[in-house]
């Protein structure tokens, strides 16, 4: 990928600059405490992707998400405030976020270019993360009977420890993002102002990044890399056992649905490029959302993702709520008239209908243990991406709250929908827990974005995988219900396999 990237932006009105940052210390003064201090003005960017790759320092958190049908583009890096919870922290991740939220939201101050014309209630700091699939202290022997047989665990699972460790949550708040939309570019530029800090040292450090981002660069992806090992983590005929086993409880009725994730290790001859990679998934899966996350350590969890868990925005009192149901799933077809045949077939597929109607039901019935009234409106359509069909139903909502930060409560009640976890859930996650060989991470888990002015959207993790030097490792997961036929499911999870291993250029 070498294209030559071009950036301009609108002269800075330095006096306004000024006022603000002499603003900003006369409050951390006053409050005795740090303020974080946000300042956003027009820019004018070709490619945030590119811009993303070539400004962005490999030790600095670094976030993509492209949106095509919100007509949205975010890109951000470094990091001026930032929490992680690590696996084995018991606190409430969920709680430590919204702490994290209130605590650096609360005093910030938010300010603009004079010319930017955007009304200040428009502009808004971004906060960016993922929490991972397992909530951290799950205690998978809580239900005996799906246990694992001792000897399954010392064959299969030992070796299969994760090969990189991802925490149970991680947000940040970056140091510059890029916010695209067909109308507008804005550049926002973030800084903490420490009371005894000078106006105009904080406008240089200011000014330096505006430069740093504005000076034109170029970007030439590493050397191309060649694939030469692909292995199946926990081996096929094994996943197709526990498969068989899932079917077992089904029809015992442990459960009704369970959600059974293959993992591939995809080994190349140098080190991947993480750009390069999601650049691919954007341009072939422009219905999905392609995201990258990468925490500053060398490892990024990437990939273009067709569901949103959950989206929402405040207004007055009230917070508009939407999450996709998606599951069933069949191939697509080699001429229009396949295609038609087979979308008719899942639509018409008694088996795939159940699996899609026991996830609209768990996210309705979630919802409004929350206390959300549900839209009755509900229409099943399917979703066609390049490699794989999917029954889909939008399912909107509204609470009445004045406090938007319940939308994380109503993201924890959500996850896992029983399109990534099972139902009842929480006996199909402890039996996927026991199970699968290596843990998830953040794969099927939320990843996304919320800002102060109570908007936000976080997807689920699919169609994922991690990369982190010159190996990946890739997830596809396919529900199993009453009447699954493993052969099928194994074959699901292989198309659903092919978008990551296309990008990685293993196919
Ligand atoms: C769990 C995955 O897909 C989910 C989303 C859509 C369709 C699905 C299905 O048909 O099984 C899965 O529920 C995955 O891609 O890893």
């Amino acid at each position: 990928m070498q294209v030559r990237q071009s950036v301009t932006y609108s002269s800075i009105d330095s006096k306004s600059l000024h006022d603000w940052i002499v603003k900003a210390i006369a409050k951390a003064q006053i409050t005795g405490s740090p303020i974080l201090f946000s300042y956003s003005q027009s820019w004018e960017c070709i490619n945030p992707l590119l811009l993303l790759a070539s400004k962005s320092d490999p030790q600095q958190p670094k976030f993509y998400w492209e949106q095509p049908n919100a007509d949205l583009v975010l890109a951000a890096a470094g990091s001026v405030a930032e929490v992680s919870v690590p696996n084995h922290d018991l606190s409430d991740r969920f709680d430590c976020a919204k702490k994290f939220i209130r605590t650096h939201l609360e005093d910030a101050i938010i300010a603009k270019h004079p010319e930017l014309d955007l009304q200040r209630s428009e502009l808004s700091i971004h906060i960016f993360g993922a929490f991972s699939f397992y909530r951290n202290g799950s205690n998978p022997n809580e239900w005996v009977d799906l246990a694992v047989p001792s000897d399954y665990q010392s064959q299969y699972q030992q070796d299969y420890q994760p090969a990189i460790e991802f925490p149970t949550l991680l947000f940040f708040i970056p140091r510059w993002m890029i916010r695209y939309t067909q109308q507008a570019c804005t550049l926002t530029l973030n800084d903490y102002i420490q009371p005894w800090d000078h106006a105009d040292e904080v406008m240089d450090r200011i000014l330096n990044l505006r430069s740093h981002l504005s000076e034109s660069s170029h970007y030439e992806s590493p050397t191309v890399h060649e694939v030469n090992k692909i292995i199946e983590v926990q081996g096929q005929q094994i996943w197709t056992e526990i498969v068989e086993r899932a079917l077992t409880l089904i029809h015992q009725g442990h459960f009704e649905k369970v959600v059974l994730a293959r993992a591939l290790d995809v080994l190349a001859d140098r080190d991947f490029d993480p750009f390069q990679v999601l650049h691919v998934l954007r341009c072939e899966y422009p219905e999905c959302i392609s995201f990258l996350l990468d925490y500053g350590v060398g490892k990024t969890f990437l990939g273009a993702t067709p569901e949103v868990v959950l989206q929402f925005k405040a207004q007055s009192d009230r917070l508009w709520l939407r999450s996709d149901a998606l599951a069933g799933s069949i191939e697509r077809g080699k001429s229009v008239q396949e295609d038609q045949m087979l979308g008719e077939l899942l639509l018409n597929s008694e088996k795939d209908m159940r699996e899609h109607q026991i996830v609209i039901r768990s996210i309705c019935d979630r919802l409004q243990s929350m206390g959300a009234s549900v839209d009755p409106q509900v229409n099943t359509s399917l979703l066609k991406l390049s490699n794989v069909q999917h029954l889909h139903t939008p399912i909107t909502a509204q609470i009445d709250d004045p406090d938007w930060l319940i939308a994380l409560d109503i993201l924890q009640q959500l996850h896992p929908t029983a399109a990534v976890g099972g139902e009842p859930r929480d006996r199909a996650v402890c039996f996927m827990q026991q199970w699968e060989a290596c843990d998830r991470g953040w794969y099927a888990a939320p990843i996304g974005w919320l800002n102060g002015n109570g908007e936000g959207t976080f997807g689920v993790g699919i169609r994922a995988g991690y990369i982190q030097g010159d190996r990946a490792r890739i997830f596809a997961g396919a529900g199993i219900v009453a009447n699954s036929q493993v052969e099928n499911e194994q074959s699901e999870t292989t198309i659903k396999f092919a978008a990551l291993l296309k990008a990685l250029g293993a196919i």
